[in-house]
């Protein structure tokens, strides 16, 4: 192996630690109170415990979710056969700044690259989007997903997950919506048009995962991240009580959940998101597989009138969803010498 190109490497403070917290704490819930709704008990339990690990992590992991096992083994099937081909063949689905959704391998977060592959699919087709970042400009665009010739199963097992990822998701927010005492529906009507889309990570084998990240530090910008990880660990989220880094076990069968940006401004901050990062192994690949949920282009994204009042203020100004997340996407293909747009550049003081 040769010299890692410099745009890889993390600063020293970014860097993974050679120690590894795996795991300690990191809460694993069980949904099947979900599917017996004759006991209240069970079910009342579960709403605490999604409430709890919401406050306390932004990230947990969720068991017993009535999602079939085979329809993730197709996908994650698909998606094998599909990185392994070349270079070539990849190309062919290439995203860029037109065809936002397909084949990547250049991005960057914080403005550093990751050592990773993605391909990006839409759950709504075609998702609509404002064309530009001026907030003046009210042209909208067209986003249509970009479908590789092989595997021939691909788009059927894409597009069969996603249905399934989009049941879960909606379900977990009607959880999340009940913990902070709201009806179970609050969040749907912001679904209606919703931009969710789907990224297939591949973080190939790494000669220097001392220096190396898959995916840098973020904090995911939607409202909610339900990720599949395979057997091969790799994520590690910030201990919010101790800002240490910790790594997410795989559970087999279980997804792991994290709470989002956007939920973070329509709780005005009862639910924060949770920082994580991806690191590398020397002669192993990995691959993950979230599934963004995400409102409206034109949502106004502020903190619910329900859960504000006049000792608990709105600690956000609204931004459009629509303009803050093509602004965000941005840095996907250049470099920016600022940091890209943030919640908090929306926070009032
Ligand atoms: O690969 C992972 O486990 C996490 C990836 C991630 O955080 C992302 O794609 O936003
Ligand atoms: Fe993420």
């Amino acid at each position: 192996m040769g010299e890692i190109d410099p745009a890889f490497i993390q600063t020293p403070e970014h860097r993974p630690k050679l120690s590894i917290i795996e795991d300690e704490g990191i809460p694993v819930i069980d949904l099947s109170p979900l599917f017996d709704t004759s006991n209240k008990e069970p079910f009342e339990n579960l709403v605490k415990q999604i409430g709890n690990a919401c406050k306390e992590w932004g990230f947990f992991q969720v068991t017993n979710h009535g999602h079939p096992i085979e329809i993730r083994q197709k996908l994650e099937a698909a998606a094998r056969k599909f990185f392994a081909q070349s270079k070539e063949e990849k190309d062919k689905v290439r995203r860029d700044a037109v065809k936002v959704m397909g084949y990547y391998d250049s991005e960057h977060t914080k403005n550093i690259k990751d050592w990773k592959e993605v391909f990006d699919y839409t759950v709504e087709e075609p998702t609509i989007m404002p064309a530009s970042i001026d907030p003046h400009d009210k042209e909208l665009i067209h986003w249509y997903n970009q479908w590789p010739e092989y595997p021939p199963e691909f788009r059927e097992a894409f597009q069969d997950y996603s249905q399934h990822m989009e049941n879960l998701a909606l379900k977990l927010m009607e959880l999340i919506a009940l913990s902070l005492g709201l009806s179970p529906k609050r969040f749907h009507g912001f679904f209606k048009d919703q931009t969710s889309w789907i990224r297939l990570n591949y973080y190939p084998p790494c000669p220097s995962p001392d220096l190396v990240l898959g995916c840098g530090r973020h904090k995911d910008t939607g409202a909610l991240t339900v990720l599949a990880q395979d057997n091969v660990s790799g994520l590690e989220v910030r201990r919010k009580s101790d800002a240490e880094w910790i790594r997410v076990k795989p559970t087999p069968d279980a997804y792991i959940i994290n709470v989002g940006d956007i939920i973070q401004v329509w709780s005005n901050d009862a639910y924060e998101s949770v920082e994580h990062r991806v690191i590398l192994h020397p002669n192993q690949e990995r691959l993950s597989y979230p599934y963004f949920l995400k409102p409206a282009h034109y949502t106004n994204v502020q903190p619910l009138e329900e859960l504000i009042n006049e000792q608990n203020p709105p600690k956000y100004k609204p931004y459009n969803w629509g303009k803050f997340h093509i602004t965000r996407k941005r840095s996907n293909f250049m470099k920016l010498d600022v940091e890209n747009i943030q919640i908090y550049h929306f926070k009032i003081n």
